[in-house]
């Protein structure tokens, strides 16, 4: 060690120290450089390390044996210095291979820098065993020894730093401990052995083989490994433990989250999870020899692999399917990131199991499209497949139809029997119009009773005014809700596509149009789209926006017709609704009271009638009587005895004069509801008329069932009896029946002498028409009754 030191300290020229580290640290750096290149073939990483090293080795060796010896002419053996180099080379392969393909430990970091120590020592006392040959080398054993060691040692530092996934520059630390190999070992070879005039003079015969300097070399080297190798299988086995621990407690905390979770690295999977395990099916040991793309159908996604996909999935989750037991495929969402994990980087693969989100997202998505009652898609669901539709039929020169449909009567049994019989009603509907379709027709509920059928390609309009044919036939049997046989009819609007518009709400919005004309003439029908029927309906609109305000407005007013008795006498007037429009003129009710009625304005407008009538004759100063109609619309939807008993009060109306004239429509709908409205009525003393008799069903049952007061045959019978046998027979007979029944009799409409004096000859007890009386406004109405005043008082 003396001799050592006294070399280095003492024979060697700063200069020399300083090119010598120069020269190392260079030589180094590249060296490193070349190994750590990880996107190069590992076969081209050791070749080129190797290489560096060697050239490093005989130039650093070279170098410093020229600056120690600078006046020794020497010369330097052959092929000794190539095999020197190629010795270095082989060495450095060796340490290179242990390094790039053996699983990082101590025990293979310290092999791999004794190998390199080993030989960069070996080559030096190599040449210089050739160059002072056939004297024999003299040496110092424990310089020889400490080179070795410190040089394996430094080199073991540089490969084990240069695989540390926690340093923090490991190239550089790596750089700087070869360097140092680099620089020692051929410089120490140097210093180990004794200066050039002393092997002449003190050795002069060679050492017997088993002692010459190559021998004890290589015996030491292998000591020296030997007893490295110890301590680092000892340190290995430290290491391995705390790694075993480390994996336990990653597991540990793996296994207490409910999310799957994998460790890869390279893609193969070293650790997993309960979790995964459960979802898989598999035991550790089998998924162990699985790489993650094969637990998942169709691969590890479409961005297989890379920095970039990974940095992708941390920030976005993925979503795949993960192969479970028997084939099963369970859709997961995938997040994965790069983690120091035991002895490098390993890929951390969370996979959480999204049955449960996605089944509930779908249903969301389900329920955002359909509708929860018949389950039929709703107005979204069937905008987008009528979006498609169409775009089919315009690619493929197809014509598709819409049928727009809409429940006639579907109010009267939600009011009537309650709004469940309403559900009831409209599943049932939705059924019996599923019958009649093919299975490539679409049927959806726009909500309330509105329905749209698609017919995805028709041959012409007449396929769908045929189809619709069986819709409206298909509802003519009555559905029985709550032990009632109810009926309902339905509207239909057909329009075509691409004929009546080329987008869903185009085609939709013209089907809807068809429809609203199908109603306004009297429901129960199929009507076609055609050009026009905009302007009917933009009116229609336009009609109701000026009904409303007119009613806020108090513009409408009450006509009053009179009725007589035989003897020409008035008995009472009937008070008929007029507007009289700013712009249109004066509109009959014909024309606004359907509309009211389907638009709920009947309510008020029927209610302002009944009070202002009321108001209006309890003015009169006679006890004449006053008829007000009533619309089923208004049974349906008020409380219409306690409207009657309210009005009476505030007008201070005698009962006894008050008339409500009801249609058999208004019965039919919900008979026991009726009757007890007609006795409730009556039982506050108003009396009762069954109004526009002979039209309708006519139904001689109600006559006798329901305790009317009169009947009022309606004036389209009335106006035939002269001419028309049959007419005159049926109102004969109805006089005849009525007076059995106990009920009077009214003729409405009364144009002729003769229809009056064939009415009074037999036996109608009250008359109303032109001939005797229009109907006029309240003041006409109120000096008329104040003439006859002025009559009686005179006779
Ligand atoms: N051609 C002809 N017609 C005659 C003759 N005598 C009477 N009329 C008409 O016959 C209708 C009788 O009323 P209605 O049958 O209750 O029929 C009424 C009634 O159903 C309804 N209506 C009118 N006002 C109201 C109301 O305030 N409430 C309700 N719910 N309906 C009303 O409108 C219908 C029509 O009323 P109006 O146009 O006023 O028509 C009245 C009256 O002007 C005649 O000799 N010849």
């Amino acid at each position: 060690m003396e001799r050592l030191f006294t070399f280095l300290l003492s024979e060697q020229h700063v200069r020399s120290h300083i090119t010598v580290i120069l020269q190392a640290f260079l030589f180094a750096a590249l060296a490193i450089f070349l190994l750590s290149r990880k996107t190069w073939p590992a076969q081209l990483r050791m070749l080129l390390f190797s290489l560096v090293i060697s050239i490093a080795d005989l130039t650093i060796f070279f170098d410093t044996f020229w600056s120690t010896y600078p006046n020794l002419l020497w010369n330097f053996p052959q092929p000794a210095t190539e095999i020197t180099g190629l010795l270095t080379f082989l060495f450095a392969i060796g340490a290179a291979y242990l390094y790039l393909n053996v699983k990082r430990s101590i025990k293979t970091a310290i092999m791999s820098g004794a190998l390199l120590a080993f030989g960069m020592a070996f080559s030096a006392f190599e040449i210089l065993v050739a160059t002072v040959s056939p004297a024999t080398l003299a040496y110092d054993l424990s310089a020889v020894l400490s080179v070795l060691v410190v040089g394996a040692t430094l080199c073991a530092f540089s490969f084990w730093e240069l695989g540390n996934p926690l340093a923090m520059r490991p190239r550089l630390t790596s750089s700087i401990l070869l360097a140092l190999t680099l620089a020692l070992v051929p410089l120490g070879s140097m210093g180990s052995i004794l200066p050039f005039d002393q092997w002449l003079t003190v050795i002069q015969t060679p050492d017997s083989a088993l002692f010459s300097p190559l021998s004890v070399m290589c015996l030491s080297g292998g000591l020296a490994m030997v007893f490295l190798l110890c301590i680092a299988s000892l340190l290995d086995i430290r290491v391995a433990t705390s790694q075993q621990r480390e994996g336990d407690r990653m597991r540990h905390l793996a296994d207490g989250t409910f999310e799957g979770i994998l460790i890869s690295r390279d893609n193969v999977v070293m650790d997993a999870n309960q979790s995964i395990l459960d979802m898989t099916g598999l035991d550790l040991n089998d998924i162990k020899l699985l790489k993650v793309p094969d637990l998942f159908a169709g691969g590890f996604g479409a961005k297989k692999d890379g920095a970039a996909a990974l940095a992708d999935r941390v920030a976005a989750p993925e979503q795949l399917e993960l192969l479970g037991p028997a084939g099963r495929r369970i859709p997961v969402e995938v997040l994965s990131r790069e983690v120091p994990y035991v002895d490098g980087q390993a890929t951390v693969v969370a996979i959480r199991d999204v049955t449960e989100r996605k089944a509930a997202e779908d249903y969301i998505r389900y329920l955002a499209m359909h509708d929860t009652l018949t389950s039929l898609p709703n107005r979204r669901g069937l905008e987008n497949v009528l979006g498609q539709v169409i775009d089919h039929a315009l690619k493929h020169g197809l014509m598709a139809a819409v049928l727009g449909l809409d429940l006639d009567g579907f109010k009267a049994v939600n009011d009537s029997l309650g709004h469940h019989a309403g559900d009831m009603l409209l599943k049932e509907v939705a059924v019996r119009f599923q019958a009649q379709l093919r299975d490539t027709d679409y049927l959806a509920r726009l909500g309330g009773d509105e329905f749209v059928i698609v017919l995805r390609s028709v041959a012409n309009v007449e396929d769908a005014v045929q189809l619709a044919k069986r819709l409206i036939a298909c509802l003519w049997q009555p559905f029985t809700l709550a032990g009632h046989d109810v009926y309902v009819g339905v509207s239909i609007g057909v329009a075509l596509c691409p004929r009546d518009g080329e987008t869903a709400q185009m085609v939709l919005k013209n089907a809807d149009i068809a429809m609203y004309q199908a109603k306004i003439k009297g429901k129960g029908q199929v009507y076609e789209f055609q050009a026009g029927m905009e302007t009917a309906a933009r009116e229609r609109h336009d009609l109701e926006l000026d009904l409303r305000a007119a009613l806020g407005r108090n513009e409408l007013q009450i006509y009053y017709q009179p009725l007589f008795d035989v003897s020409g006498g008035i008995t009472g007037f009937e008070a008929l609704a007029r507007w009289p429009h700013p712009v249109r003129g004066m509109i009959p009710p014909d024309r606004f009271i359907p509309l009211a009625e389907e638009t709920g304005l009947i309510v008020p407008l029927g209610e302002w009638v009944l009070k202002t009538a009321c108001t209006v004759a309890a003015g009169w100063q006679s006890d004449i009587s006053i008829a007000v109609n009533l619309s089923p619309t208004q049974f349906q939807r008020v409380d219409l005895v306690n409207v009657v008993m309210k009005t009476l009060e505030e007008t201070g109306l005698e009962p006894a004069r008050l008339e409500l004239e009801v249609t058999e429509t208004l019965l039919m709908e919900d008979v026991p509801k009726a009757l007890a409205l007609v006795r409730d009525l009556r039982a506050l003393g108003v009396r009762v008329a069954l109004d526009d008799f002979g039209t309708g069903y006519s139904s001689l049952a109600y006559l006798h069932n329901f305790p009317f007061d009169k009947v009022k045959v309606d004036r389209s019978f009335i106006n035939k009896i002269t001419n028309d046998p049959n007419a005159w027979t049926i109102v004969e007979s109805i006089i005849v029946m009525s007076h059995k029944l106990k009920l009077r009799v009214t003729a409405e409409g009364i144009e002729t002498g003769a229809q009056l004096s064939m009415l009074t000859e037999h036996g109608c007890d009250e008359m109303q028409g032109f001939l005797l009386g229009r109907p006029m406004p309240e003041m006409q109405a109120s000096r008329l009754i104040a003439s006859l005043g002025d009559l009686r008082d005179a006779s």
